[in-house]
């Protein structure tokens, strides 16, 4: 699987370079207690900030929570840098709407994340319907408080490749139509039905921004589902929602070069130890936070897209969110490195997508603090 031999890079033109604003991530899973000092250094030397997920055990269903959370990973972020994590509640059936009220107040605090219970890692406290929630939706469209979606049905019938097209008929369409201001993210979208539903709708809110947007990841991005069966059974390449057919990655390959303020970065780095992946029942997630801009590089690159990517990870997820974008910049160059066939992580290691393969991109200076 390997992309470009080292002979075919002798013939590559000499390395460039290109700065673009501090990115942001807008999807990431830091995990927690033993992982953090792993998993946040990784984000911080790629981003300014990130929206962190709440899918911990037990998840996060309180501001309290949050808080103890956002000070745990505060004190992984390494010295001299700003790295500043964006707390996110756990959406249960059972939230009450004073927490979005509690929540908002905190100031650190900046969505809401719902899965659907069963729908993925740690989902089991998650809604079994939508409405059990519709107070809680309701406090936080009155109060700005976006709403992120892991877009799946669980429903056993529902063919796995299925699965996000169809929560967005059964669901998201409702969602959209009950509660017309609330601001929501599609988390992580996999398919042309998710790109175009974003694309189709027209709301702007009172400052002129979306009410609905997308992230999207740089796997699915890059790989269609004939990764995961490239020459056997590859773990490493199985995510949920899982990649789909080649024609769905055009689909987000156009959304995300396409200059939309609507689609922009989450990496979805969802790190699992090696042998939870490499098992008979193997963990879904992928773990791209140490080398996430790279692998968005290549992708952007690879469609011609370069000059687009400024724009897609450091400004209109800002922009979204209604926070100022970065100041400072970070600068990728044209040196092939070779992607870790194995890092270290909490209790083991952890195999990152790409292992062992040589990316055309990589961090040059860093996140500068300007
Ligand atoms: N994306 C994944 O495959 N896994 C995520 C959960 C999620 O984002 O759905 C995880 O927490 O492991
Ligand atoms: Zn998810
Ligand atoms: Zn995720």
């Amino acid at each position: 699987m390997t992309r470009f031999t080292a002979a075919e890079f002798q013939f590559m033109p000499e390395p460039q370079t290109l700065t673009i604003s501090r990115p942001d991530d807008w999807h990431v899973h830091l995990r927690d207690a033993g992982a953090l000092v792993y998993t946040v250094p990784w984000s911080a030397a790629q981003f300014a900030r990130a929206i962190v997920m709440p899918n911990l055990k037990p998840p996060v269903v309180s501001t309290a929570q949050a808080l103890a959370y956002r000070e745990r990973v505060l004190a992984a972020v390494p010295k001299g840098s700003t790295f500043e994590p964006l707390m996110t509640l756990y959406l249960t059936d059972t939230t009450p709407a004073d927490e979005i009220v509690r929540a908002k107040a905190s100031g650190v605090i900046h969505a809401v994340k719902l899965y659907p219970s069963g729908a993925t890692t740690n989902s089991d406290s998650g809604v079994t319907d939508l409405r059990r929630v519709h107070a809680v939706l309701d406090t936080m469209q009155e109060l700005g408080m976006p709403l992120l979606i892991h877009g799946e049905v669980t429903d056993p019938d529902v063919d796995v490749f299925d699965r996000e097209a169809v929560f967005i008929e059964r669901h998201l369409t409702r969602l959209r139509r009950d509660f017309p201001r609330l601001k929501i993210v599609l988390e992580h979208i996999t398919t042309q039905h998710a790109a175009d539903f974003v694309r189709a709708q027209p709301e702007l809110d009172a400052r002129s921004t979306p009410l609905l947007a997308a992230t999207i990841t740089a796997h699915h991005l890059l790989y269609s589902r004939n990764a995961m069966f490239s020459g056997g059974m590859r773990p490493h390449y199985y995510c949920l929602p899982v990649l789909k057919r080649e024609r769905h990655r055009q689909a987000l390959l156009g959304a995300a070069t396409g200059g939309d303020g609507r689609f922009f970065l989450g990496t979805d780095s969802a790190p699992h130890a090696r042998l939870l992946k490499e098992a008979a029942c193997g963990c879904a997630g992928c773990l791209t936070a140490p080398h996430a801009l790279e692998l968005y590089a290549l992708a952007f690159e690879q469609c011609g897209a370069l000059h687009r990517l400024e724009a897609f990870a450091s400004h209109f997820g800002a922009d979204f969110y209604g926070l100022p974008r970065n100041t400072g910049t970070l600068t990728l160059e044209r040196v092939p490195t070779t992607v870790p066939a194995r890092l270290p992580y909490a209790d083991g290691e952890i195999v990152p997508l790409d292992a062992g393969q040589i990316l055309p991109w990589r961090i040059a200076a860093g996140l500068s603090s300007a």
